[in-house]
């Protein structure tokens, strides 16, 4: 018996950091999205005790380290399964991108284990064990579209926003989570209007979601890697509506509704960038095949 989930990527439409905690992680306030560039997991039913993985990009672990792996160990402990799984990924989300690939990696095994093991357990209360895989991993249970506050686990759902595409490219070498957080300058903060963001979605405001685009991120990200910011320029000098760095990055998005634009943003990137997509935004978990 085999079971095939979609793991899609999130963009940051906003973020938000509003102080470091006790915990030494930051308290967000984030707007969130998929996009239609996922990964695509296929689980085998084992009898034996065991977890398998399988991935194809060399940059991402086949052992404990990877997170899919992590998410199906902790439910195998927490609900006391006898029978394993091989864990086969198909990547196609760029790695260390702000992309939360391993993390949607992570949510897509939660689901798919839920389904191959007959776990019959909510999305809320997979929600609620993601958070102790990774920040992003809540969000990523549902796939849909929310704000993200706490350390990023505490999930209010949003309708979709206005469709448009998306333009992604990812500059060639990642950026670690840890070091944008740490290097954040919290008394230098120009704050996104969340409110505002939230708003402009419930309303179904194309303009008023692009004018609002920001991550507090990029003033960390962007003096370390000259090549987003010449990214973001290009994007919008080939048309783009709004452009914004997603997550810690290093990853741009460009958000444009006529796809003849779209594709002359992609063109215009090629040479520039080696990672360069075109997609659609999704937005909510039912539009998922
Ligand atoms: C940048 C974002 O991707 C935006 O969606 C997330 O905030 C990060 O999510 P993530 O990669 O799942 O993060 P985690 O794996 O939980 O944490 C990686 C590291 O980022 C820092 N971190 C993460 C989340 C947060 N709210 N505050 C933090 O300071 C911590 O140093 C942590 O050690
Ligand atoms: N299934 C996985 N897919 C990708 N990377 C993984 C996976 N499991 C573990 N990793 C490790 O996690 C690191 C971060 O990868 P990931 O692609 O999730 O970063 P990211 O997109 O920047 O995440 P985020 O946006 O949540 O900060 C990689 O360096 C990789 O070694």
């Amino acid at each position: 018996m085999y079971i095939i989930e979609k793991a899609p990527a999130k963009i940051n439409l906003t973020l938000d950091v509003l102080y470091k905690r006790p915990d030494q992680y930051h308290e967000v306030e984030m707007v969130m999205t998929t996009v239609d560039l996922a990964d695509r997991l296929e689980f085998f039913l084992l009898e034996e005790d065991k977890i398998e993985i399988a991935s194809d990009n060399r940059f991402v672990p086949n052992d404990e380290r990877n997170l899919a792996y992590r998410a199906a160990k902790l439910l195998k402990d927490r609900y006391q399964i006898k029978q394993g799984v091989r864990i086969k990924i198909d990547k196609q989300i760029p790695v260390a991108a702000g992309l939360a690939g391993g993390s949607s990696d992570a949510a897509a095994t939660f689901r798919g284990l839920n389904r191959l093991w007959d776990l019959d357990i909510s999305l809320d209360d997979l929600a609620v064990l993601g958070a102790e895989i990774g920040s992003d991993v809540s969000f990523c249970v549902y796939n849909s579209t929310a704000l993200a506050k706490g350390r990023g686990e505490n999930i209010t759902e949003l309708p979709a926003p206005p469709q448009c595409w998306v333009v992604l490219a990812k500059p060639v070498q990642g950026v670690s989570t840890q070091s944008v957080y740490q290097s954040l300058k919290l008394n230098d903060i120009e704050h996104p209007d969340t409110e505002g963001m939230v708003h402009a979605i419930q309303e179904g405001d194309y303009q008023g979601v692009c004018h609002r685009l920001k991550n507090v991120l990029e003033a960390v990200t962007l003096p370390k890697k000259p090549e987003v910011t010449q990214i973001k320029n290009q994007m919008l000098q080939s048309g783009a509506d709004a452009v914004l760095m997603s997550g810690s990055g290093p990853t741009v998005f460009a958000l444009v509704q006529q796809e003849t634009r779209a594709d002359r943003i992609y063109n215009s990137l090629r040479g520039f960038c080696d990672e360069v997509y075109v997609v659609r935004l999704l937005g909510s978990q039912q539009k998922l095949d």
